[in-house]
């Protein structure tokens, strides 16, 4: 769903351009290949991915399953109201969010998370999401905008990126409304010099990528995230022989957000093949997907998945056996006590311990270079 409909939707051409286009091709990696580490960069958490934050709207809508709208209110007055879902239930809300359109990702942050931001009903104000994000960036000690406009810029797998942004006027664009934080007006400017502007306000700022939703800085941040989340997934899904033989693999393949959005509630009855990309008149272009068929579908690879591939029960309902809970070391091996159940390790021959750990030799200290060897006639160390 990530890799197949999102990010495509986020990035579009721009996808073909990083790292040679590696975010859309299955990783042959093998576990040991993988240095990285199925890291989060901080940079990812505290800036790139929050930029999201700019597109939160300021109204929510609710439609029944004709998609009619019934209801639309501020978004400011629904924290800590979770009557929202209780009356107005999960698919409608769902299909009141297909009829808007995202704000962009830009700096002009949405008013209701920008004053409003988790405000009890009958409260004066809230918090303000554009500064808390840019206060965790500062908590986390990430370096500024400008250090990683530089660093990244050399990046192999971005460098593409920056060149065409640079090519189509991209970086003026973006230099003249950066500046601008740093001049001074009667004296005085939001910040002291161009070093100090944080990495969020930076990727806020950007001129957009051709076809994407961000800038070059805010993209090539997120890219190799999910490039890391890509191979550390894909050597877990795309592993058989562990939990998910290759007929689950097909299961999660066939979950694209059309499905999910199919799966929120029983009154859904169609979505749009693309959810993630938004689309005004959907329904007219014929671009819709029927629930019934899809989760149809499911059904089928589910009952293959569990009944055939899979053992009788469950992995996580498995009864484990006492002998998996003990290893027994020098080739000794497990057997079960019929009266108690309890493991117990046959050991060979000096070995002895619970676990077979033990040899005669090791309490033995031979000096002046000598080494130990076991007598089997006389039973002893010598
Ligand atoms: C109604 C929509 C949303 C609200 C009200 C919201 C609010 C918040 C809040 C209050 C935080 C914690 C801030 C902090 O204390 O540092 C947060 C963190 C975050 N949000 Fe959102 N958010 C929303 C949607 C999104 C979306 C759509 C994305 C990305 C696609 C996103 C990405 C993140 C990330 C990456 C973090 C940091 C998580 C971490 O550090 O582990 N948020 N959000």
């Amino acid at each position: 769903m990530v890799y197949e409909e999102m990010l495509p939707a986020h990035y579009g051409k721009q996808l073909d351009i990083f790292d040679n286009g590696s975010l859309q091709k299955l990783s042959n990696l093998a576990r040991d290949d993988i240095t990285s580490g199925p890291r989060i960069y901080n940079e990812f958490t505290t800036a790139a991915f929050r930029a999201a934050h700019s597109r939160i709207p300021k109204f929510i809508k609710t439609a029944d399953d004709r998609y009619n709208v019934f209801n639309e209110g501020h978004f400011e007055d629904s924290f800590f109201d979770p009557h929202v879902i209780h009356q107005q239930g999960t698919g409608d809300l769902c299909r009141g969010a297909y009829l808007m359109e995202n704000l962009k990702i830009s700096s002009s942050f949405g008013d209701s998370v920008r004053n409003h931001l988790l405000k009890h009903k009958k409260g004066q104000h809230g918090m303000d999401l554009l500064a808390i994000n840019i206060a965790r960036g500062r908590d986390h000690g990430i370096p500024g905008y400008y250090k990683y406009y530089e660093k990244l810029q050399t990046d192999p797998k971005c460098k593409p990126l920056y060149q065409k942004w640079i090519k189509s006027g991209g970086l003026s664009t973006t230099t003249k409304k950066i500046d601008k934080l740093y001049e001074k007006e009667n004296g005085q400017a939001l910040y002291e010099s161009r070093d100090d502007i944080d990495l969020y306000v930076g990727i806020l700022l950007e001129t957009h990528l051709d076809g994407a939703d961000i800038g070059p800085t805010g993209a090539c941040i997120q890219m190799r995230q999910f490039k890391i989340l890509k191979d550390q997934e894909y050597w877990f899904y795309g592993k058989t022989g562990f939990w998910n033989a290759a007929i689950k693999k097909e299961l999660i393949d066939q979950f694209d957000l059309a499905t999910v959005l199919c799966l929120t509630d029983k009154t859904m009855k169609e979505v749009q093949k693309e959810p993630f990309i938004y689309e005004n008149d959907w329904k007219a272009t014929g671009s819709t997907e029927k629930c019934a068929s899809k989760r149809q579908n499911l059904k089928i690879i589910f009952e293959k998945a569990y009944r055939k591939e899979s053992p009788a029960t469950p992995f996580w309902a498995r009864k484990i056996s006492p002998c998996e809970s003990i290893t027994c070391f020098n080739n000794g091996n497990c057997i079960e006590n019929e009266i108690n159940q309890q493991p117990k390790c046959n050991c060979i021959e000096p070995h002895f311990g619970e676990q077979c750990e033990e040899h005669p030799c090791d309490e033995y200290i031979c000096d002046n270079g000598g080494s130990c060897s076991f007598n089997n006639d006389t039973q002893t160390a010598e």
